[in-house]
């Protein structure tokens, strides 16, 4: 076997291939996540790429192939033909060769290649650069080079009209004479056009050779070049450095202040502004949101300044009567303020803000964490929805309360189907202990499900628990905390979407409640009521086995092994259609008839029939039609959505769907950067063109009635959670007002200001990018994963490629309910003589297994209830 390995035989062969200059080569894979392969050494013939490094040398290199893993090599001549196919089909697969050891072999310590010629073929394709690549002069008006002769008089060329040329004038000069219709960006120009150094002009391309066009570099610190430059990569035809320099009919004298009128740079009072313009839509509530977002995510300098300029727009709505004074009005802003900074572990002593006066509020020296806790609204609706439990509802909620009576602690998990009305469960236990005066603390796995439990929040911030949780973690908070005090009063915890979890976050709030509460009982005594579904999608293991996968769920820990599990069996989502519901039970128990290769059939009555792309179009109209007409209709958004696995996908289908919605267009560009990064080592467009499913796109572009999807938690208390759903209501150049379309807060107005976003680790760069944008992405079309705990009436269900984890068809079919309302459209969803439409099925049966199923028995039940009557 020959492998290319860290180490003396890596070293050999490269010695062997002499390999001298890097090239880079950039690899996008089939599952839409891309690295780079960089260095000729670097490439192993072990059926494996190997992990790659200075990825920002692609730029640098200028080389953009991409490389295609074709496993049908089955010779030199073969790979040869591939490498001079064309740059979208090059092909560097050694693997498959049956006869691998005639290329090349390790023999006493000795690459040995019998075929030079291979290495020949080889070494030139990954050493010439192909595509070619066009570097495109960039200047200031009438600062470009001339070239001439030292005998040739200063006069002579100026007064040459050809020493004025240069590509950029000459690129100008074809959309100021009108000669082209189509509206090409500077980088792109020579792509269709060709440029004649003889006569100093462009030319139409003839052929259809690939090239790539690139702007030379320029520096931040060459001021008004670097403006240009950022002009020339955004604006498209421009027709002179004056068009350029004019925004909305104004001509600016500087190429900066036309960047900013653009939107393509932040400007240094763009905080106020942001602040201004919140101001002028008067909702004081929601501009204090935006004053605390601002705090929490930008880090303002003048803090004390947005402070006195907002603060009578912030409070006017608490100064309703005379009496109330002016002290008492800043005291209680400042609370509220205080309030949201604490769910974020800061406070308003680390701002330059005016401090609460010490005899303000808390006189009852109730911490104030539980005095929110304590002022959570109760729902008349929640509160009569005790009464309409189901029989395994009833069952376990009753097995709940008394164990809260009793004051003995306990873990429960709430095991149900998708729809089996597990939040409805919860939110009457909710209702009914707050209601008799206990604190219940109702947290959630995700964001999104959170948000659909009054109170709720996400655990890792109400419990403090680290990012990076590991085995032996514990959650940020001593004995002496706020938190320690909330702990000590509250009778029980609820933990939604407890599978999504991976064991060590359980494990690390049960050690700090251990810790501080002084008991060796799990989670401290305190009664902790679980739920979820193990049918749906399992804890992210990066690139992790199936047997890593289940060993990271909460039934790997062995905290299990003290949890009472109440299950609920009946679908309560799509009571109206029972078929349906049994086939979504079958479809997540993995019980449902397969085919190859995991492979079950979809029934008939949801599919649309795969006749090419334009199919597309068909399941985008059947899931919103009439979209036209719904642009602001909050009911319409919130009941409908398109799935698919993928984030490529997902950004497709946005990009249709915004084109098929009316209205005016606006486009927000983001501010990226590195820090440190003083060798401009990253241009702009590189990191512009980056684009990771954590962090908005670089363009993003929305009209009025847009859904969008937040990507941060804000501030999940108002249900500005991470997978939040909003509607696009206003914009401003520095803000955007959107409603909340789905959870406890729908319907609440939010203002979003833009915010700065770092990568959380989830693109394999050497660096941290910081992108400054409004923290949304369109959501026409979400991820399944994303979409797990929402019900939506109408689902799309887009599978260009299969699923490829445990629970996700199941979590993507589940979020309906009925099969009328679900619609799925599957590519090469056909096996070789059977009809229907298949897809694949990925369910762990090892993971479902070790929730041991407790079925009571409606004879069982009824006895209960006897009993508690
Ligand atoms: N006992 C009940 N009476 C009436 N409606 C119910 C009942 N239980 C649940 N429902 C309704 O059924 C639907 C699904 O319930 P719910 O959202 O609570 O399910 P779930 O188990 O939390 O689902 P998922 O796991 O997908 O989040 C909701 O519209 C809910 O209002």
């Amino acid at each position: 076997m020959v492998s290319v390995k860290k180490g003396t035989q890596k070293t050999l062969l490269r010695q062997h291939c002499k390999v001298q200059t890097p090239t880079p080569i950039y690899k996008r894979r089939n599952n839409g996540q891309s690295f780079i392969l960089h260095r000729a050494e670097n490439f192993a013939i072990d059926n494996r790429w190997v992990v790659p490094y200075n990825p920002w040398l692609l730029l640098k290199y200028d080389c953009h192939i991409n490389v295609e893993i074709c496993s049908s090599i089955k010779s030199i001549k073969y790979l040869y033909k591939y490498i001079h196919k064309g740059p979208d089909s090059v092909a560097f697969q050694i693997q498959p060769f049956s006869d691998h050891n005639e290329v090349v072999q390790y023999v006493n310590g000795r690459w040995i290649c019998p075929h030079e010629a291979f290495w020949k073929i080889f070494k030139f394709s990954m050493y010439k650069t192909y595509p070619s690549v066009i570097r495109l002069q960039i200047h200031l008006p009438n600062k470009h080079q001339v070239h001439f002769r030292t005998t040739d008089s200063v006069d002579n060329v100026l007064a040459n009209e050809r020493n004025s040329r240069t590509m950029l004038t000459e690129y100008f000069h074809i959309y100021a004479m009108e000669q082209e219709r189509h509206k090409y960006l500077y980088t792109d120009f020579p792509k269709h056009y060709t440029w004649n150094l003889t006569s100093k002009r462009w030319a139409i391309r003839r052929r259809r050779q690939k090239v790539i066009g690139r702007m030379y570099s320029v520096h931040p610190s060459e001021g008004e070049r670097f403006y240009l430059r950022i002009l020339l990569s955004h604006i498209r035809a421009p027709k002179s450095f004056e068009h350029l320099m004019t925004v909305n009919n104004i001509t600016y004298s500087t190429f900066k202040e036309s960047a900013e009128h653009y939107g393509l740079l932040e400007r240094d009072n763009s905080l106020q502004n942001c602040m201004r313009e919140a101001r002028e839509f008067q909702l004081p509530q929601a501009l204090r949101n935006l004053f605390t977002t601002i705090l929490l995510f930008c880090t303002p300098t003048e803090v004390r300044q947005l402070w006195n300029d907002n603060y009578s727009a912030m409070s006017e709505d608490y100064a309703s009567s005379t009496l109330i004074s002016d002290v008492y009005v800043m005291n209680k802003l400042l609370h509220d303020i205080d309030y949201t900074l604490q769910q974020h572990s800061k406070s308003i002593a680390q701002f330059d803000i005016p401090q609460i006066s010490s005899n303000f509020g808390n006189v009852s020296n109730i911490s104030s964490l539980i005095e929110d806790e304590l002022s959570v609204p109760i729902s008349d609706t929640a509160l009569a929805s005790v009464s309409l439990l189901n029989p395994a509802q009833c069952y376990a909620f009753h097995s709940i309360m008394e164990a809260i009576r009793q004051r003995n602690g306990g873990i429960f998990f709430i095991d149900g189907p998708g729809g089996s009305g597990k939040t409805f469960l919860y939110n009457a236990i909710l209702a009914r202990l707050r209601h008799d005066g206990h604190i219940v603390l109702a947290t959630a796995s995700s964001g999104i499900a959170a948000t659909l439990l009054p109170g709720g929040t996400t655990a890792h911030l109400r419990f403090k628990i680290p990012i990076h949780v590991e085995a032996g973690s514990f959650c940020k908070f001593g004995k002496l905390s706020e938190m320690h005090k909330l702990i000590q009063h509250c009778s029980a915890i609820l933990w939604d979407e407890a599978p999504m979890s991976h064991k060590h976050v359980f494990e690390a709030v049960d050690r700090s409640f251990q810790d501080v509460l002084n008991s060796a009982q799990p989670f401290g005594g305190k009664v902790v009521i679980m739920g979820g579904d193990f049918r749906q999608v399992p804890p992210v293991v990066v690139n992790g086995t199936k047997f890593q996968i289940i060993n990271a769920s909460i039934i790997g820990s062995p905290l299990w092994s003290t949890v009472q599990l109440l299950s609920l069996t009946e679908n309560m989502r799509a009571v109206g259609d029972q078929q349906f519901s049994k086939f979504l039970l079958r479809l997540g128990n993995g019980e449902e008839y397969i085919y190859d290769d995991d492979m079950i059939q979809i029934p008939t009555s949801m599919i649309i029939p795969w006749e090419g792309e334009h199919s597309v179009n068909v399941l985008i109209n059947s899931v919103f039609s009439d979209i036209k007409s719904a642009a602001t209709n909050c009911e319409y958004w919130e009941e409908r959505a398109l799935l698919t696995p993928l984030n490529d996908d997902v950004s497709l289908l946005n990009e249709k769907c915004l084109k098929l919605l009316s209205g005016d267009e606006i486009t927000y560009y983001s501010f990226d950067s590195v820090d440190d990064d003083g060798c401009n080592l990253y241009p702009q467009e590189f990191l512009n063109s980056i684009s990771a499913c954590t962090l908005p796109p670089h363009k993003l572009s929305l009209k009025k009635g847009t859904p969008v999807m937040l990507l941060r938690n804000l501030n999940p208390r108002i249900g500005l959670c991470n997978g939040s759903r909003l509607l696009c209501r206003h914009f401003s150049r520095n803000i955007i007002e959107a409603e909340i379309l789905t959870g406890q807060h729908k319907g609440k107005s939010v203002f979003l200001p833009r915010i700065p976003l770092k990568n959380a680790g989830d693109f394999n760069m050497p660096f941290e990018l910081t992108r400054k944008q409004f923290p949304i992405r369109l959501s026409f079309a979400i991820t399944i994963n994303k979409s797990q705990g929402q019900t939506i009436r109408q689902v799309g269900l887009y599978l260009p490629s299969p699923v490829f984890t445990h629970g996700q068809l199941y979590v993507a079919l589940s979020r309906g309910v009925s099969a009328k309302n679900t619609k799925v459209l599957v590519r090469d969803g056909f096996i070789p003589g059977h009809p229907g439409t298949y897809t694949k099925n990925v369910v762990f049966k090892e993971l479902l297994s070790k929730v041991t199923v407790q079925v009571h028995s409606l004879f069982l039940i009824s006895n209960f209830f006897s009993k508690c009557l």
